[in-house]
């Protein structure tokens, strides 16, 4: 199954695989015309006693010239083979890429990071090495062994007849060891998972763990994780030692046996030509160098089929992004927002959500506040269509969530996050986004309405100046600024926002403040807000709680209300003036 759908993956390349066949075939019978032509030379002139010099000189020539042959053809061969190989991996690879870029939250959730890497990157490196030497030297080698049997019955039919023996014997010692080294295979490559999760973990999280001091506990981890790998490895090594060659070279042994005891009974009857016997002996180490190739591939091939399995379940993974249904195509043109009896659960069974309705009016602003824990992300993760909206109605503009088209959703509403994710690139490239309609004059010009613009063009490059991995080396309030700017410059009717003024210093803040505030103007914005002071100019507060909403309206109307709101309301403000009193006497 999993072989079959591998080979697929050859069809476009047939062309190539055909022509490199036919070279190794060429190639494999320069090969074998060796041996014949040494039996010529040992029969014909070396017993006799003939040397006569021009029928030397054809038979040396020949043979150094088939050598030649031989050598050039299999040079060519191998780089079809490798060429071919690198390029069905380079296909595997981007299908896997692009199958994980479509895959749903909700999949990630469940499946580490690292583990997925794994899959993308060792994963099908495991499987390259089928097409690059498995698939060659199991043709090639198959075709060696026809030829050398068929040069064997050339020479002796009873001997050649009794050496297909052989071949069970060999399929049988293959067989076991496909049957068995396929489960130490997986649990291998399930290891290596583990490892390279747990390793894509703690680099990603190091400064907690620095921070926290878990460095010794991590290690500990670490280190019995790797050690399971390590095992598995070696129980590996211990089935590779015992079945790939001593189990072959043993058969070979007794078959050199068998051919010379077979010679030693027949000289006595009549006089054998030693060519034959010399033949036979070179033909039969012909034989078993091809089969102990197989056998040393063979282990590369369980590890490709392993490795192909995993891929291949990341391929049939059906855990995919919600898409669009249905042929319309509408557009967000004014951005009025509803929920209409929306209930969800991530699992299947606690609801987070339940009989959410709500209208934004276009332009308007609505807040979303509760505790920690309320469903106020969960609210926007359906709006973004991140997961699967089974219960109640999402519209935008009347048209149901799921009509719109994935580039219409994500250009027309901006979503603006807590933590603002930068993409290595340069400052431009991440304004830009890859989109080639926003012009350099657009990128500063939204750079200017955020003013993003005076730390930008007071970095040594400016706008050309390079961001590495997630921004790591600008502030958070930066990357704040720059997310702002990037949501800017693609002109989103409708925003989404998660509070973003955490962690940063006053005037930053100020900066964020006063830029949220621009952005927000003519957009339907949803906002999630931890502190009520940003968001008392909301059209519409929403109070969650326990994913319920327990009250609404307007920040005076909530204070009126002396609710929940009115109760969190006055905690902030108590914090507040604690602080500014302890600013004081501190
Ligand atoms: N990806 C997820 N898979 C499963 N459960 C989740 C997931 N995300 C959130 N939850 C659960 O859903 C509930 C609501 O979470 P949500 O993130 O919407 O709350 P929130 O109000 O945004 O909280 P916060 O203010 O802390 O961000 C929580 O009980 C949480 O445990």
């Amino acid at each position: 199954m999993v072989m079959r759908r591998l080979f697929r993956y050859l069809i476009p390349h047939r062309k190539t695989l055909v022509a490199a066949f036919l070279l190794l075939l060429a190639a494999t019978a320069a090969d074998l015309a060796g041996p014949l032509l040494i039996k010529v030379f040992i029969d014909d002139h070396l017993t006799p006693r003939d040397f006569n010099r021009e029928a030397l000189l054809l038979l040396g020539g020949t043979y150094l010239a088939l050598l030649l042959l031989s050598v050039v053809l299999h040079y060519i061969q191998q780089f079809s083979f490798h060429r071919m190989a690198l390029q069905v991996i380079q296909e595997l690879r981007n299908d896997v890429f692009g199958k994980v870029q479509h895959l749903g939250l909700a999949f990630f959730d469940r499946v580490a990071g690292g583990s997925l890497v794994s899959r993308i990157t060792n994963d099908t490196e495991a499987v390259k090495e089928l097409f690059v030497s498995v698939l060659s030297t199991f043709v090639k080698n198959i075709v060696l062994i026809i030829g050398a049997f068929t040069a064997m019955f050339l020479l002796d039919v009873r001997l050649a007849a009794f050496c297909l023996v052989l071949l069970p014997l060999i399929f049988g010692v293959m067989h076991t060891y496909r049957r068995l080294s396929f489960r130490v295979y997986r649990v291998i490559r399930e290891k290596l998972s583990d490892l390279n999760a747990r390793l894509s973990e703690s680099i990603q999280g190091m400064n907690v763990i620095q921070a926290l001091g878990q460095e010794k506990r991590l290690a500990e981890e670490f280190e019995r994780v790797n050690g399971a790998h390590y095992k598995a490895n070696l129980r590996n090594m211990k089935l590779n030692g015992l079945l790939l060659r001593p189990a072959v070279d043993l058969i070979y042994i007794l078959s050199i046996m068998a051919v010379l005891s077979y010679f030693g009974i027949s000289l006595g009857e009549s006089a054998v030509q030693i060519g034959v016997l010399y033949a036979f002996i070179n033909l039969l180490e012909r034989l078993f160098e091809p089969v102990n190739q197989m056998m040393h591939q063979l282990s590369f091939l369980q590890q490709a089929v392993v490795s192909a399995g995993r891929v291949f379940e990341l391929l049939d993974e059906k855990e995919t992004a919600p898409v669009k249904q249905g042929d319309g195509a509408p557009r967000i043109r004014k951005g009025k927002i509803a929920f209409e009896k929306v209930s969800f659960s991530y699992d299947g069974q606690t609801d987070v959500l339940k009989n959410i309705s709500f209208t934004a009016e276009p332009g308007q602003t609505v807040a979303l506040v509760g505790h920690t824990g309320s469903g106020k992300t969960s609210i926007v993760n359906l709006l973004m269509r991140f997961y699967p909206l089974t219960r109640g109605r999402i519209t935008i503009d009347g048209e149901p969530l799921t009509a719109f088209d994935d580039r219409e959703l994500r250009s027309r509403i901006g979503l603006v996050l807590q933590d603002s994710f930068l993409f290595v690139g340069t400052v431009k490239e991440n304004l830009r986004l890859g989109n080639r309609d926003i012009t350099d004059e657009a990128v500063r010009e939204a750079a200017r309405f955020v003013q993003a613009d005076t730390f930008i063009e007071k970095l040594p490059q400016g706008y050309d100046e390079p961001v590495g991995e997630r921004g790591a080396t600008f502030s958070s309030g930066q990357r704040q600024l720059l997310s702002f700017a990037r949501t800017v410059a693609q002109q989103p009717k409708v925003l989404v926002l998660d509070e973003a003024t955490a962690n940063v210093d006053t005037e930053t803040e100020g900066k964020i403040r006063e830029a949220l505030d621009r952005i927000r103007k003519g957009r339907t914005t949803i906002a999630i807000a931890h502190r009520l002071s940003t968001i008392q100019d909301a059209d519409l507060i929403l109070v969650l709680h326990r994913g319920e909403i327990v009250e609404r309206g307007t920040h005076q109307e909530l204070l009126a209300k002396r609710g929940l709101y009115h109760k969190m309301y006055r905690l902030q403000q108590g914090e507040k003036n604690r602080e500014a009193s302890g600013l004081q006497t501190g």
